[in-house]
């Protein structure tokens, strides 16, 4: 994984099954401390994302969503359950993955220049093997995916949130990840900025064809960026459903979210974080534009697995 800091690979466990997804996520569940103070965040979470996917997670505030993404990343070893990246246990900070925070202004070096602040993610993990002149080449591919050609020499306190936001995603890229993590990367930007960061990450995502789990509070932002979105349920949390969003591409600020199929799966999803996620007790279910948006938190007849 990249964030601001390279880190040492580890991983263990049996390679990747034929047909096995990306990401396997396997009753996960956290409990942080230990008697009378132990608090259970998630509870047997469950679900699977295929290469190439962006899945977006919601939830309602407090759900786990952050938990979540530090046992994925392999920053926190879960209590219960397994992850497997690529088919090994993610058991520390595996290779392959890279993160963007929400927060910008600490995720970037700020005495270093973009065209740095992008290189820094190379210094470890497979980047340390690569000649000079290779090195290069990517931290301007890098640069240039995501439109900051040109500002390489600049500082990032010269440069406007959003386009920090742009270096922090040039350097998660730059690390050529399997999957990229993104952690309500655009909570801290203005509206404007961030429809333009949002057509940012599906260009790119059209591009490379990297995989993408994308945590947000935002409703619209989840349906409008994800092939599929998951919402999670009140603390502890579980999966309460999966949303497949059968929306065309590419996808437009205004005439996708004028979509029928568009407003219907809004309408769910902010049903679901309304209610809690909670369904009616049978488990998680699935549902898709086509079901009718009044169905939501309830999703009967609809279950998943
Ligand atoms: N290090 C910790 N020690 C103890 N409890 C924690 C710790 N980190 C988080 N929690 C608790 O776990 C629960 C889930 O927190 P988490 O930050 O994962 O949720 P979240 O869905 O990301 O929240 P939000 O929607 O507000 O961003 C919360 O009740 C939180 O107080």
């Amino acid at each position: 994984m990249t964030t601001a800091s390279a880190s040492t690979p580890s991983t263990t466990g049996s390679a990747r099954r034929v047909g096995e997804p990306l990401l396997v996520v396997d009753r996960v569940g956290h409990v942080y401390g230990t008697g009378a103070t132990a608090h259970r965040a998630i509870d047997e979470l469950s679900f699977a994302v295929e290469a190439g996917e962006l899945v977006s997670i919601v939830g309602p505030s407090g759900a786990g969503k952050t938990t979540l993404l530090r046992v994925l990343a392999g920053l926190m070893r879960p209590t219960e359950g397994t992850v497997r990246l690529s088919g090994r246990v993610v058991d520390a900070v595996p290779p392959g993955m890279a993160m963007v925070f929400q927060d910008y202004s600490r995720s970037l070096l700020p005495w270093l220049t973009v065209a740095r602040n992008v290189a820094f993610s190379l210094g470890g993990g497979g980047g340390g093997r690569r000649g000079a002149a290779e090195r290069a080449g990517i931290v301007q591919e890098s640069i240039d995916a995501v439109g900051l050609t040109g500002h390489e020499h600049r500082y990032p306190w010269q440069l406007s949130g959003g386009m920090q936001q742009r270096v922090a995603i040039a350097r998660a890229l730059a690390y050529r990840p399997s999957l990229l993590l993104m952690d309500e990367p655009f909570a801290s930007v203005d509206a404007q900025t961030r429809a333009g960061l949002e057509d940012l990450v599906l260009g790119i995502q059209e591009r490379t064809d990297v995989t993408i789990l994308f945590v947000t509070h935002d409703v619209d932002e989840s349906v409008y960026l994800a092939d599929r979105v998951i919402v999670l349920s009140r603390p502890p949390s579980t999966v309460a459903a999966e949303l497949h969003v059968p929306l065309p591409s590419p996808r437009d600020q205004i005439g996708t979210k004028e979509l029928p199929a568009f407003v219907s799966l809004r309408s769910q999803v902010a049903r679901l974080i309304q209610h809690g996620g909670r369904s009616d007790g049978s488990g998680p279910s699935t549902t898709s534009a086509s079901a009718p948006a009044d169905a939501a938190p309830h999703l009967d007849g609809e279950a998943l697995r």
